[in-house]
């Protein structure tokens, strides 16, 4: 069970707070996404993780082995920690096979052995039929997957990733998701993820670790997170998602602009706090503001007025204005169709929405 635990970790650089003291454990042979907005403290953690920066405060523990605190810090070779970057970072004069040996042959292992592991990680990686090709010879999904290979031959005990995907198209990194997910799968590493990309973090991840401005927000499964998220910041980092911020009434009740609007409540805020109410796009449900006998049970009701409307094939996205400089977006089935301009009737069914506090 294990693996990684990370106890109270705190990073200044001079009189800048870039991490205030995360709490975080990754199970052995667990992928964790450390996910969040640009400058929220991902790769500060990694490169804390690797053994290139030192703690402020706070320690670092592989196993039973003390990784990182603030009186001392193992050195990055030392740590059976492999790293891949974003840039793939793949030698250009050295080919598929040379590239992904060289770790192999600077710790002097047997021929045979460095033959063996190198045919192993190919294989892993789908890449034996092009060991021969020089980097420039190789698409950037191909290069990514020969840094992966280079990090997986030399076994680590954890494997590092820094938003591995970024440098590929859109296409390319769907399928790349999946890749590594597999390539996970079968080598069971542990790892830590590092991305912006929330669908990435939803594909490849046991757990997600959701930050924003040095301060972890949640630690859950892709479930926990999208169907239980602790805050509306992360409600809204992971999907598309309504925030209409109110103030607690109390029990269940959230007094937005002139409305009371009901939902499990989880913000754990007092009376009069400040919270919002969040629904997903997906759950809205729109009529037009002439039609009768709705079934508004169990729902809340809101009328506004249709902003926009966007066909994307296997749904409307549809954005009414509330008023009060409110907006709800929907996405409602293609075969419904309404104008902007058009008055609508909105339904919200209670059991959907969440009541959720602002950010930690
Ligand atoms: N060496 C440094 N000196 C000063 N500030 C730094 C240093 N490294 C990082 N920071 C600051 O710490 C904060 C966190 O940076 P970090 O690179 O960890 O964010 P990130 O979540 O990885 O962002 P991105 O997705 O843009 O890479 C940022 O505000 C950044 O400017």
């Amino acid at each position: 069970m294990s693996g990684i635990r990370i106890k109270n970790l705190r990073k200044s650089f001079g009189t800048y707070t870039a991490l205030h003291g995360i709490d975080l454990q990754v199970p052995n042979g667990t992928l964790l996404a450390l996910l969040g907005p640009s400058g929220c403290g991902k790769s500060t953690t990694l490169q804390l993780l690797a053994g290139f920066e030192a703690p402020t405060e706070g320690e670092i523990w592989a196993d039973d082995v003390l990784l990182s605190s603030a009186r001392g810090v193992l050195p990055p070779e030392k740590r059976g920690i492999s790293l891949v970057f974003q840039n793939y970072a793949v030698w250009p004069h050295k080919t598929v096979a040379e590239n992904v040996a060289f770790g192999l042959a600077i710790r002097r292992l047997p021929k045979a052995e460095i033959a063996e592991r190198l045919d192993r990680t190919l294989r892993t990686v789908r890449l034996e039929a092009l060991r021969d090709r020089y980097p420039s010879e190789l698409s950037g999904g191909q290069q990514q997957r020969v840094a992966l290979a280079r990090a997986l031959a030399v076994e680590p005990r954890i494997l590092l990733l820094d938003e591995p995907l970024s440098n590929l198209d859109a296409h390319l990194r769907e399928e790349m998701r999946f890749e590594i997910r597999q390539v996970h799968d079968l080598l069971g590493l542990t790892t830590v993820y590092v991305t912006h990309d929330q669908s990435e973090a939803l594909v490849t991840a046991d757990r997600i670790a959701v930050m924003k401005s040095g301060h972890l927000q949640q630690l859950g499964s892709p479930e926990d997170i999208f169907e239980r998220p602790s805050n509306a910041f992360v409600a809204t980092f992971i999907g598309a998602n309504n925030e209409l911020a109110g103030t607690s009434e109390g029990n269940g009740a959230i007094r937005v602009g002139s409305h009371v609007l009901t939902a499990p409540d989880r913000s754990g805020a007092a009376h009069g706090g400040t919270v919002s109410l969040c629904v997903r796009p997906s759950q809205v449900r729109l009529f037009g503001a002439e039609e009768t006998g709705l079934p508004a049970e169990g729902c809340n009701v809101l009328s506004g007025t249709v902003q926009r409307s966007a066909y994307l094939g296997e749904y409307r996205d549809v954005l009414v204005d509330l008023g009060g400089r409110r907006t709800l977006r929907a996405f409602i089935p293609p075969a419904q169709s309404f104008a902007p301009g058009s008055v609508v009737t909105a339904l919200l069914p209670i059991g959907s929405c969440q009541i959720l506090g602002p950010a930690a």
